[in-house]
């Protein structure tokens, strides 16, 4: 793989991982973490970003469809840690489907 490969997920889930355990004022991540909604706002955030994905697709436009999908990948990812699951297993079922 080139150089700007998908371990940029595991960079920027370290990331959030370390907001989570270390909050930081000014953090986008935190004011998700601990918004007064609770994991609803991240869900919303994740239900946001997959209509403008799909929206970006329907219109075929190449940049918008990068741009939503990576907003759509930021915020599943902090989906991911404000739930408590890794992608080490996100990356074990999919393998289970390659058996
Ligand atoms: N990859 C991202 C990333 N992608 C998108 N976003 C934010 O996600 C939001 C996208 O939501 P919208 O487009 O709907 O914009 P909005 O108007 O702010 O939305 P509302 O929440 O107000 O509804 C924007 O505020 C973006 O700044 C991100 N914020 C952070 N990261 C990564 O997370 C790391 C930690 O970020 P902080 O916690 O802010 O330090 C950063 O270094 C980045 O690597």
């Amino acid at each position: 793989m080139s150089e700007t490969d998908l371990s940029i997920l595991n960079e920027i889930y370290d990331v959030i991982l370390e907001r989570k355990n270390k909050p930081v004022e000014s953090s986008y991540v935190c004011s998700l973490l601990s918004h007064r909604k609770g994991i609803d706002k991240i869900l919303e955030k994740v239900g946001e970003e997959s209509i403008e994905t799909i929206l970006a697709a329907k219109g075929d436009r190449r940049e918008e469809i990068i741009y939503e999908s990576s907003d759509l990948l930021f915020h599943l990812l902090v989906m991911f840690a404000a739930k408590g699951i890794t992608l080490e297993e996100i990356a074990e079922e999919l393998k289970k489907r390659r058996e």
